[in-house]
């Protein structure tokens, strides 16, 4: 529990990259004092992002492409560490994108299973009393001993999804991988979804459909031009972005 008892707490946050790849440090900028400067080539992904979240909201995160949802996301996941500022979780996140970039291509669907289930947390015993449960929920019992290469993208992250989903962290954390998924699973996964919340998770939910946004999110944080536009109940911030952009 972090002091507050808030669930997460994100002050000032501030991530820059590179726009191209030959725009590389050179070792006198190593030496420059010029740390909240970005470099020539360099912008800020994120910037002066600051809000609090407490355990069990909803928080729909919405804005057009490239505006820092997904870098937003990393960062409370704790995959990208932050240039400015700082983020902090009670607890451990159950990061859906991670899940997926976590498989090994040449391992089974098995192993792959054991290995992002211990990875996050569970124990040897824990991940094979929910094994099956995890392969049932991905409706993928013919393919345990296929590789993970060969299933196809739906495949994927139904697995991912499934696994992500059983993880006992207080935060979940979902993209729009999601809407890789045929109409049928996922609505299997939002009822889950459902389960989750009414089981106290907090959830982060990027995504750029407005009905899922309603459906599962209380709360909306609006990212525009790289910074947090809008911090409000979700029917509000929808309605600012369609205006904006519209
Ligand atoms: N590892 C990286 N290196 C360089 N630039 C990056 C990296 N990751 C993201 N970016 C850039 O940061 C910006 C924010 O990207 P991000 O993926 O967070 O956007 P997004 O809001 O999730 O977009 P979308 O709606 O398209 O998924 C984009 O300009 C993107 O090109």
């Amino acid at each position: 529990m972090t002091a507050s008892g808030l669930a997460i707490e994100v002050q000032g946050l501030g991530v820059r990259f590179r726009r191209n790849r030959r725009g590389r440090r050179s070792i006198k900028d190593l030496f420059s004092d010029s740390s909240r400067r970005s470099k020539p080539g360099e912008f800020w992904a994120l910037r002066d992002v600051s809000f609090d979240v407490k355990p069990g909201e909803s928080i729909g995160v919405v804005g057009r492409n490239g505006q820092g949802k997904s870098t937003l996301l990393k960062l409370v996941a704790g995959v990208l560490l932050p240039d400015e500022g700082s983020v902090s979780v009670n607890g451990g996140v159950a990061p859906l994108i991670e899940i997926t970039g976590g498989f090994v291509g040449d391992l089974t669907v098995r192993e792959n299973v054991r290995l992002t289930s211990g990875l996050h947390g569970m124990s040897k015993a824990e991940v094979t009393r929910r094994f099956d449960g995890i392969i049932d929920f991905a409706e993928l019992g013919e393919f345990v001993d296929t590789p993970y290469k060969h299933l196809s993208n739906g495949m994927k992250v139904r697995l991912a999804f499934s696994v992500v989903s059983q993880l006992e962290e207080p935060v979940l954390l979902v993209d729009e991988v999601l809407a890789v998924g045929d109409k049928a699973f996922r609505e299997k996964c939002y009822a889950r979804i459902d389960e989750l919340l009414a089981d106290g998770r907090t959830l982060f939910f990027v995504s750029h459909s407005e009905r899922d946004l309603r459906r599962f999110c209380s709360r909306g944080l609006y990212l525009d031009k790289h910074r947090l536009a809008m911090d409000a109940p979700i029917g509000e911030v929808l309605d600012r972005y369609n205006a904006d952009y519209a």
